[in-house]
């Protein structure tokens, strides 16, 4: 699929929180939303998945308008995995990824057949969370709930996958795993990072967020330089080259002392 997002603002609560946004994804590239706390990266994937309204700009998926989509015709097209999916409700695993089927219900068709069990089943396996199935959603870990949102997301057949942290709580070869998943399923990916290291790794093109406005978007060599990190982030960096692929490989080194941060300097101890 492809999207465009068009001199986007969103506004939550009185605030502007997005202000002319513009990007672009061509079908089968994986675009990195990256920016500190706060930036507008959540924000950003609520308004291409149609369910933030633009204050002005817009969002096209292959040239519709997502916020005109009507909420079936966008859950068949996109899927989202949310950052800190939090349903506490008693259902088990498969029973959450069976939710990703809905869109492509048939009117009359009230779910629960062997058919959706199946699917549902096929979709954990391939995740690696084919034994998560029957377990309570209430009783998994924070990296297996974030497989199985992982398993909704796809069983959603998405023609465009929108990723809010995906690798949060996964440990070191899960993240690797996911990361390798989600570059060769070959559809358009959106994917909100807080990892330098994964988005140089993952995307083809990357956003750098900074208070609700692009900073700096393009290739991950062209975004990831110390300059910019520096100015987004306040951070020393130092980036190398990897020795195999040639993607920048990002060393973060120390905060950068801004006037009125916060003094973490342990005061002397006084005389006795
Ligand atoms: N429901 C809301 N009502 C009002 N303001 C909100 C709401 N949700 C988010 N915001 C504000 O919008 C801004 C952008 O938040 P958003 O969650 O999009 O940032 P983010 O880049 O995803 O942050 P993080 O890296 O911390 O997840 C923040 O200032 C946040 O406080």
């Amino acid at each position: 699929m492809e999207v465009r997002v068009e001199a986007l603002s969103v506004a939550r609560g009185h605030r502007e929180v997005l202000s002319d946004v513009s990007f672009a994804a061509a079908p089968g590239e994986i675009v990195g939303l990256l920016g500190p706390n706060g930036a507008g990266k959540t924000t950003l994937l609520g308004a291409i998945a149609g369910m933030l309204a633009p204050a002005s700009g817009r969002v096209l998926l292959d040239g519709d308008d997502a916020h005109r989509l009507p909420r079936r015709e966008a859950a068949r097209r996109v899927a989202l995995m949310e950052q800190q999916p939090d349903r506490d409700i008693p259902l088990r695993a498969a029973d959450i990824v069976a939710l990703g089927l809905l869109p492509h219900r048939g009117r009359f068709d009230r779910g629960g057949s062997p058919r959706d069990a199946a699917l549902a089943r096929e979709a954990l396996a391939t995740v690696g969370a084919e034994e998560l199935a029957e377990r309570p959603w209430t009783e998994l870990s924070g990296g297996e709930r974030q497989r199985v949102s992982l398993a909704r997301a796809l069983a959603q057949r998405p023609r465009l996958l929108l990723l809010d942290e995906p690798t949060n709580h996964l440990d070191v070869r899960a993240q690797l795993d996911t990361l390798r998943f989600v570059a060769d399923l070959g559809i358009t990916a959106i994917a909100a990072l807080h990892d330098l290291d994964h988005a140089a790794r993952l995307c083809t093109r990357i956003v750098l967020l900074d208070r609700g406005r692009v900073a700096a978007q393009g290739a991950p060599a062209e975004v990831l330089t110390p300059e910019v990190i520096a100015s987004v982030y306040g951070v020393r960096a130092t980036v190398l080259t990897h020795p195999e692929d040639g993607r920048p490989v990002i060393a973060l080194d120390s905060a950068i002392d801004t006037p009125g941060a916060i003094d973490t300097t342990v005061p002397p101890k006084e005389a006795p």
